[in-house]
């Protein structure tokens, strides 16, 4: 199984700074093996910490052409909707970089505003059928499985990941590769997902976990006390958590040194 690392960051400006160089070294990997990086992103706080990336260097040396972006989770609503992550990374990361518009997928915005989950989340898993038959996403080992090259993650305060939240049936799903929520504890309800399998398959994941709000959870998960979806995560290669201090503050004594 892939190692779980832990670093905990002082502040969060140091954590982005972090998250930003770890994304632009594997950016670096994958554009050289295979010319190709794909990202995944959540919504979230998680977009507020990659505002390094607009700034040097990785503005200049991210070879951003060869990125392609993906969702591992999305609310069921148009791309103009204030509750949309993809208009949360778009405000916020995508439309100031120089990623192609056509390496940027979506869930299907005219299903998204008619509210239709159950479709949405079909037509995503089609999309991502046919990013593997171009090559563009590899597929993990013998399952078939696509395997993402990097997931940048978030986890709510209750130890849900992606839109896998404790107590729902999503996270057992073990066929789909994406699934549908209609009653997200989380508002909005109607939410598209990432199923664990896939979750899992990436070559690496990212955790990232700020504030004492999510400090229970995050200990709970990383010591397995309690079966949150969080504390399912793992990856082909690793999972790396980045916290900061807040929400590393409850985990076991020596666990937390400040990196
Ligand atoms: O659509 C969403 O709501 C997100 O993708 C979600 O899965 C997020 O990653 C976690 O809820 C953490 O969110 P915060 O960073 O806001 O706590």
């Amino acid at each position: 199984m892939a190692p779980v690392k832990r670093r905990v960051f002082q502040s969060k400006k140091q954590m982005a700074e972090e998250l930003a160089k770890y994304t632009a070294d594997l950016s670096s990997k994958f554009c050289k093996e295979r010319g190709i990086f794909t990202v995944v992103l959540s919504g979230g706080d998680l977009i507020s910490w990659l505002w390094k990336f607009l700034e040097a260097p990785y503005i200049d040396s991210v070879e951003w052409s060869k990125w392609h972006i993906f969702w591992v989770d999305e609310r069921v609503c148009g791309w103009d909707d204030t509750d949309s992550n993809y208009k949360l990374a778009y405000d916020g990361f995508l439309s100031k970089v120089p990623i192609p518009a056509e390496n940027i997928y979506a869930i299907d915005n005219g299903l998204g505003a008619q509210g239709n989950a159950e479709l949405a989340a079909e037509r995503y898993e089609e999309c991502l059928k046919q990013k593997v038959n171009q090559n563009i996403i590899r597929t993990y080992k013998s399952s078939g499985f696509p395997q993402f090259d990097l997931q940048l993650l978030g986890m709510g305060p209750d130890g849900h990941m992606a839109s896998l939240f404790p107590g729902h049936d999503q996270i057992n799903e073990k066929v789909k590769w994406v699934t549908h929520i209609t009653d997200s504890p989380k508002p909005p309800p109607k939410r598209i997902t990432f199923t664990l399998p896939v979750i899992n398959c990436a070559s690496y994941n990212v955790m990232a976990v700020c504030d004492k709000e999510q400090a229970d959870s995050a200990a709970a998960a990383l010591t397995h006390t309690k079966d949150l979806p969080a504390g399912r995560l793992t990856a082909d290669v690793e999972v790396v958590w980045f916290l900061d201090q807040a929400a590393a503050s409850k985990l076991p004594h020596g666990w937390c040194s400040i990196l």
